[in-house]
C-alpha cells in the first residue's frame, strides 16, 4: 500500500470514528464523564458484546439502517480493513462487488490489494451522490482508478443490471436490507466465491434472517467470525 493510501485512510478512520461519537454524544442522555468512560469500554468488549453496547452509548439501530445514519460515513475500522486486504491477496479474485461503499474506505483496501495483485475490478455501490463524489476523490487521490467501477445509484437496480460471475462479494449496506439483497445476488455467484457480510454482531436482530437463511441453505458454507463487529464468512458451495 502507498504512504498516499495510507495517510489518507488514517485520516478517514480518524473522520469516522469522530462523527459517529459526536452523534452518540449528541443521543446520550448521561453526563460527559459517564460518555467518555463508556466510549474507553467499548474498545475492549469482546465482539459480540458491541451490538447491544451501542445503544447504552447512545447510538440506536437508526444510526445505521436508515437514512438517519445516512450522513454518516460508517467506514469499516482499519483492522477489517486490513482483513478485506488479505482476503483479496490470499484469494485472487478477479471481480468483486461491494454492496454499501459510502467515502470509500473499504473500496480503498480492495482496490489496493487489486493493484498489489496487478488486475481485478471492485464495483463499487452506493446511492448517496455526495458520498460518490467524496468516493471518487478518495479512489483518484489513492491513484486505484483503473481497479473501481463505482455504480451511483439504488443497489437493489445496480444488482439487477450486472452480470457474470463475481469471485468475492462485500456486504455492508444497511443491515435489515441484507436478506433480500443477497437473494438477488445469489445469480451472480459461482462455486468458489467468497461472501463477506459486516455487521453480524453490530446489528444482531437486523440480520438474523439473512444469517437463518445461510445456515440453512446447502448451497452456502458459513461461519461467523468473532472479530470486529462480527463478520459472516461464507463460501459458495454449489
Ligand atoms: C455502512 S456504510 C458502508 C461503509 C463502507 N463499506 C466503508 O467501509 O466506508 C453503508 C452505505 O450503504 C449506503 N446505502 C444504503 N442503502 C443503499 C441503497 N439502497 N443503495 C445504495 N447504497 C445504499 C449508505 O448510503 C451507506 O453509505
Amino acid at each position: 500500500m502507498t504512504s498516499t493510501t495510507t495517510m489518507l485512510l488514517q485520516q478517514l478512520h480518524e473522520q469516522s470514528r469522530t462523527e459517529l461519537m459526536i452523534r452518540a454524544r449528541a443521543q446520550f442522555p448521561g453526563a460527559s464523564d459517564e460518555f467518555q468512560s463508556l466510549a474507553e469500554e467499548y474498545d475492549t468488549l469482546a465482539p459480540h458484546l458491541r451490538g447491544r453496547f451501542l445503544e447504552t452509548l447512545g447510538l440506536s439501530s437508526e444510526d445505521f439502517e436508515s437514512v438517519q445514519g445516512a450522513a454518516l460515513s460508517l467506514a469499516v475500522s482499519a483492522e477489517m480493513g486490513r482483513f478485506l486486504r488479505n482476503m483479496v491477496l490470499a484469494h485472487k479474485p478477479r471481480r468483486i462487488l461491494e454492496l454499501g461503499s459510502s467515502y470509500g474506505v473499504s473500496t480503498l483496501y480492495f482496490a489496493e490489494a487489486l493493484r498489489t495483485l496487478d488486475g481485478g475490478v471492485v464495483v463499487a455501490t452506493e446511492l448517496d451522490p455526495v458520498k460518490c463524489a467524496r468516493l471518487r476523490v478518495h479512489v483518484s487521490t489513492a491513484g486505484v482508478d483503473a481497479y473501481v467501477d463505482l455504480r451511483e445509484g439504488d443497489v437493489f437496480q445496480t444488482v439487477s443490471s450486472l452480470d457474470g460471475a463475481f469471485d468475492m462479494v462485500f456486504i455492508d449496506v444497511w443491515a435489515n436490507t441484507y436478506l433480500d439483497l443477497f437473494k438477488q445476488t445469489e445469480r451472480l455467484l459461482r462455486p468458489g466465491t467468497i461472501v463477506l457480510a459486516d455487521n453480524m454482531y453490530t446489528a444482531e436482530d437486523a440480520v438474523r434472517p439473512f444469517k437463518q437463511y445461510l445456515d440453512d441453505n446447502p448451497r452456502f458454507s458459513t461461519t461467523t467470525l468473532d472479530f470486529e463487529s462480527g463478520v459472516e464468512f461464507t463460501v459458495v458451495v454449489s
